[in-house]
C-alpha cells in the first residue's frame, strides 16, 4: 500500500505501512495539522488515518482532515465523536490540565459561514450529511458531531432500541404485583428497590443504578424472583456482565441471594446462570466485532439482566441490544459515576441523562458502608473538592490520607503504604506455605494497591516491583520455591474455556501438602482462585496467561472490592486523573482507604469529570 506522501497536499513524510500505524512512531507532519500534533491533540495516526480517507476519497480541504483526525482521535480516548462545536474548549481544557500555556492558541478554523469548517465537512465527498445522508460514507456529520460512520451507526441502534422499549408498556396484574413486592421487600424503607421491580414488571427497560453496597445485585435477584410471579411462569433468564470477574461475582452474589427467598420464589427461579456479554452473544472465532447472536439469530431469553454496564462499550451495547428479541426485557445495572468503558462511548451515563427518569431508578441507601467511605465517595461524585479534602485529611477509621508535598511521594511519605504491603504479604505467604488456600485467599482480599497508570514511575509495572521487592524483604525467598513461589499473588489475563478462568481473575499459589505435581516445575503448587471458602485450584501448567498482582490499575479493580485499599495517586498534571478514576478506586475498598497524593493530585480528580462527547445523551 502507498502513503499519502506524493500528493499533492499530501504532508505526511512516512515508510510505506500495510496497517494501522504505530502511534508511537513519530511521523512528519506539517500543514494545518502540524501544531495539532505538536500541541499533543492529535497522534500522526489520528492525522495519517484522516488523510489516507482525504486521499481514497478525493477530499484536499485540511479543514475535513482536522475533523476527521479530531473524531479518530476522540474514539481512542473514549468518546464517539468529536463537537465541531465544542472541540476548541474541550481541546484546550484537555491539554491546559498538564500545560495552561498548550493548547489556547491552536488554529482553529473558523466554524460558521458559507466558506466555514461545518460548511466545508458538510460537503465533502467524505461525509454523510445528517442521519438521512447516503450510507456509504466513512463519516458522519449529525448536528455538528462528527462520527466515524460505524459509531453513528451503533449509536442509532442503540438509541432505536431504548427508544422502542421506553415507549411499550407491559399489561402487568397490579393486585399480583404489589403482593409479590411487598412479600419480597416487607421493610417500608426499601420502597426503591420495590419501585425498580415495579418499574421491570410494566417496561421493557429498566435502568438500575446506585453506588456500591445500594443493593442492586439484591434487588436483580428478587426482582427475577417477581417477574417469574407476574410475567412468567418459566421466564428464560440470562445474566451478563462485561467482564469474567464480574461476571463470577454476579452468579455468587444473585445465587446467594435466591438461595435466601422464600421457598416458593426460589423454585420459581432456580439456579441462574451468568457469563460474560461476549460469550452470552457468542463469540466468533478471529472477530470481536461480530457475534452468532444478532438481529437475525436472536437470544432466546425473556429476560436479560446486564450488572456493571458502565463498562459496557457502545458497540457492544449495540450488538446486544439488536441481538434481544423485542419483547425480552432488558435489565441495565450500575454504577454510571464509575469508570466508564476502555472502549468508546459511556452508554449507561449517557442513558440515564437522556432518560430523564423514565424506565431509570436510582438506589440510593447504602447497606454497606454506614461510616465515613460513603461520604467521601458522595463528595468525589458530586465534584466537591474542598469537601473531598476535608474529609480525606479529618480522616477516621476508614479513611487516610498521606498527603504529599510534591509529585512524587517520599519514602517517608510511603511508610504506611509498605507496611500494609508488608503486612497482607506476610499473611499471604505464610498461608500460601502452610496449604491453606482459603487462608491465601482471604489475605489476597485483604489490601490492593490501585494506580492510574500501567507504565512510568506511577504505574503498576514499578510499583508493583516495588511491593514484591518490600514482601520479600520480610518473608524472605526459599531455596525449595521453584518457578512458583507459595504466596505469589496473580491476575489472570486472558479468557480461557479449560481452566475456567476469566481475564481479571485473581489467585495466589499455594504448597500443596498433600498433592504431587504433573512435572517438576509445578511439584506440589497448586494456584486457588475464587472464594476463599470454596477454592477453585488449578495447577500451574494449566494456567492461561497470567502476571503478577500486587498492584493494579483502578480499571482492573472495577467490578472487585477489597477490605483495604490504598490509592497512589499520580501527579496532577496526569490526563488519566479524573474524578471516575478516584470515586471508582474509593468505593472499591470495603473497610477502608488509603489515598496519597498531593493536594493538587486531589482537587485535580474531583474538578476533573470525563468528558466523552456522544449524541446519545441528546437523543431521546
Ligand atoms: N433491602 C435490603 N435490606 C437489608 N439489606 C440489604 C437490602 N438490600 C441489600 N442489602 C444488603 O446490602 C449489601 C449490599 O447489597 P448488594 O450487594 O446487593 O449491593 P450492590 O449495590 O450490588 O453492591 P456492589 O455494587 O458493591 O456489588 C448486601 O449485604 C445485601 O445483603
Amino acid at each position: 500500500m502507498s502513503t499519502s506522501s506524493g500528493e499533492a497536499r499530501g504532508v505526511v513524510s512516512a515508510p510505506a505501512w500495510d496497517g494501522d500505524p504505530d502511534p508511537r512512531v513519530p511521523w512528519r507532519v506539517d500543514g494545518l495539522l502540524a501544531p495539532f500534533v505538536a500541541a499533543g491533540a492529535l497522534v500522526s495516526a489520528d492525522v495519517h488515518v484522516a488523510r489516507r480517507l482525504g486521499a481514497i476519497g478525493g477530499e484536499p480541504d485540511e479543514r475535513v482532515h482536522l475533523a476527521v483526525a479530531l473524531a479518530v482521535a476522540s474514539v481512542r480516548s473514549g468518546s464517539v465523536c468529536v463537537d465541531l462545536t465544542s472541540a476548541p474548549a474541550a481541546v484546550a481544557a484537555d491539554l491546559g490540565d498538564r500545560d495552561p500555556d498548550v493548547g489556547a492558541d491552536l488554529p482553529w478554523p473558523a466554524l460558521d459561514g458559507a466558506d466555514g469548517w461545518r460548511a466545508a465537512v458538510r460537503r465533502s465527498p467524505l461525509v454523510a450529511d445528517g442521519p438521512h445522508g447516503p450510507d456509504d460514507r466513512p463519516v458522519r456529520l449529525v448536528d455538528d458531531r462528527v462520527y466515524l460512520d460505524r459509531y453513528w451507526r451503533d449509536e442509532l441502534a442503540v438509541r432505536r432500541e431504548v427508544e422502542a422499549r421506553v415507549r411499550a408498556t407491559l399489561p402487568v396484574d397490579l393486585s399480583s404485583l404489589d403482593d409479590v413486592v411487598r412479600r419480597l421487600f416487607p421493610d417500608d424503607a426499601d420502597e426503591q428497590q420495590r419501585e425498580a421491580v415495579r418499574v421491570a414488571s410494566g417496561s421493557l427497560l429498566t435502568v438500575l443504578t446506585g453506588g456500591p453496597g445500594t443493593g442492586k445485585t439484591t434487588t436483580v435477584a428478587r426482582l427475577v424472583a417477581a417477574l417469574q410471579v407476574v410475567a412468567g411462569p418459566d421466564l428464560r433468564v440470562a445474566l451478563a456482565a462485561p467482564t469474567g470477574k464480574a461476571a463470577s461475582r454476579l452468579h455468587e452474589s444473585v445465587n446467594a441471594e435466591v438461595a435466601g427467598l422464600p421457598d416458593a420464589d426460589r423454585d420459581r427461579v432456580g439456579t441462574l446462570a451468568a457469563s460474560t456479554l461476549h460469550r452470552l452473544l457468542g463469540r466468533r472465532p478471529g472477530s470481536s466485532t461480530r457475534f452468532r447472536h444478532d438481529r437475525t439469530r436472536r437470544l432466546p431469553y425473556d429476560v436479560v439482566v446486564v450488572d456493571e454496564s458502565s463498562m459496557v462499550s457502545l458497540p457492544l451495547m449495540a450488538r446486544l441490544v439488536e441481538a434481544l428479541r423485542p419483547e425480552a426485557r432488558l435489565v441495565l445495572v450500575g454504577d454510571p459515576d464509575q469508570l466508564a468503558s476502555v472502549e468508546a462511548g459511556a452508554v449507561l451515563g449517557d442513558l440515564v441523562e437522556a432518560l430523564h427518569g423514565r424506565a431509570v431508578v436510582r438506589l440510593t441507601r447504602t447497606h454497606r458502608f454506614g461510616h465515613e467511605l460513603g461520604g467521601l465517595a458522595a463528595a468525589i461524585r458530586e465534584g466537591d473538592a474542598d469537601r473531598t479534602l476535608a474529609l480525606l485529611r479529618a480522616g477516621g477509621t476508614h479513611v487516610h490520607l498521606t498527603e504529599t508535598a510534591g509529585d512524587v511521594a517520599s519514602p517517608h511519605e510511603l511508610a504506611g503504604l509498605r507496611r500494609d504491603l508488608e503486612d497482607a504479604g506476610a499473611a499471604l505467604v505464610a498461608a500460601a506455605r502452610d496449604g491453606d488456600a482459603t487462608g491465601a485467599l482471604r489475605a489476597l482480599g485483604r489490601h490492593r494497591l490501585l494506580l492510574a497508570h500501567r507504565e512510568g514511575p506511577a504505574g503498576v509495572a514499578h510499583w508493583a516491583a516495588q511491593a514484591e521487592a518490600w514482601v520479600e524483604g520480610v518473608t524472605g525467598g526459599r531455596p525449595d520455591d521453584g518457578p512458583w513461589p507459595p504466596g505469589r499473588p496473580l491476575l489472570v489475563t486472558e479468557n480461557d474455556a479449560t481452566s475456567g478462568l476469566s481475564n481479571g481473575d485473581t489467585g495466589v499459589v499455594v504448597r500443596d501438602l498433600g498433592g504431587e505435581g504433573s512435572d517438576e516445575s509445578d511439584a506440589a503448587v497448586v494456584v486457588a482462585f475464587g472464594d476463599a471458602e470454596r477454592p477453585h485450584l488449578v495447577r500451574p501448567h494449566r494456567l492461561p496467561a497470567v502476571q503478577t498482582v500486587h498492584a493494579m490499575t483502578v480499571h482492573r479493580g472495577q467490578g472487585s472490592q477489597f477490605t483495604r485499599v490504598t490509592v497512589l495517586l499520580p501527579p496532577a498534571t496526569s490526563p488519566l486523573l479524573t474524578r471516575e478514576l478516584l470515586y471508582t478506586a474509593v468505593t472499591r475498598a470495603r473497610d477502608s482507604v488509603h489515598v496519597i497524593g498531593s493536594e493538587a493530585a486531589v482537587r485535580a480528580a474531583v474538578e476533573r469529570p470525563v468528558r466523552r462527547a456522544s449524541g446519545l445523551r441528546h437523543a431521546l
